[in-house]
């Protein structure tokens, strides 16, 4: 007998605006509405989430901005914390079961709402529906979840820690956001962080764009030297 799944969505989750040049950096695989997405049969459900908080300030690095969080996996790959929603789980409540075993996430602090959803593309050649939320934190929260994150079960096994995304670009116009861009991310996770950054305003259009291009522009010179 199949499962009957639980699902607390509200009806009206629309799909984000995301400007044409972004669109075509960052949407790698197909963009749908999460009522499409439920009508989708025998696929797994996967839910993931980029954990901020904003945090003025400068460093010798450059302009910091803000605090946003990635895991090192077990596969070597970045990517956000969240994973599998097992099968008649609600998706918010399985993302927030997800991120107690990832990230010692104590949901009755800050738990992950609808209010959070960002959107869901569809991994065909994996039957993969990938839900993806953004949350702000407070400084505060971030900094103690950071702290937090060792004690998590998978610690050591799933997860290897979190990182903090370097927000600056330095002198040389590679260190920093451009040098992170090129580590490997599992997935769409590189694509959902320039989403991120762009839709919560941490970067503008103009950044977002000047990353991408001097990321890639490193690729090229290291392409001709080696
Ligand atoms: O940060 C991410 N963004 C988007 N997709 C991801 C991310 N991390 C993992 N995935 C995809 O979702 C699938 C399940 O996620 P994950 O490996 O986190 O699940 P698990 O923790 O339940 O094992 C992965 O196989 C990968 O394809």
């Amino acid at each position: 007998m199949a499962m009957e799944c639980v699902d607390s969505s509200p009806s009206d989750l629309s799909i984000p605006e995301i400007p044409a040049w972004l669109h075509s950096y960052t949407i790698k695989k197909h963009l749908t509405s999460y009522a499409e997405a439920k009508k989708i049969k025998n696929y797994r459900r996967a839910a993931h989430v980029c954990l901020w908080a904003r945090l003025e300030g400068w460093s010798m690095f450059g302009r910091l901005r803000g605090a946003v969080m990635m895991q090192l996996r077990f596969d070597g790959t970045f990517g956000f914390p969240g994973g599998l929603i097992s099968e008649g789980e609600d998706v918010v409540e399985g993302l927030n079961r997800e991120l107690m075993e990832e990230i010692a996430w104590n949901p009755t602090v800050a738990p992950v709402t609808w209010n959070d959803y960002y959107n869901t593309q569809v991994d065909s050649p994996h039957n993969l529906v990938l839900h993806f939320f953004i949350k702000q934190l407070t400084l505060g929260q971030f900094c103690d979840l950071e702290k937090a994150c060792p004690q998590c079960s998978e610690y050591g096994k799933e997860v290897m820690g979190s990182v903090r995304v370097p927000l600056y670009t330095m002198h040389n116009m590679y260190s920093g956001l451009p040098a992170f861009l090129n580590n490997k991310f599992t997935s769409i996770a590189k694509e959902q962080l320039l989403l991120s950054l762009y839709h919560v305003k941490l970067l503008s259009e103009e950044e977002v764009k000047l990353a991408i291009l001097h990321s890639q522009a490193d690729q090229h010179r290291l392409t001709r030297f080696f």
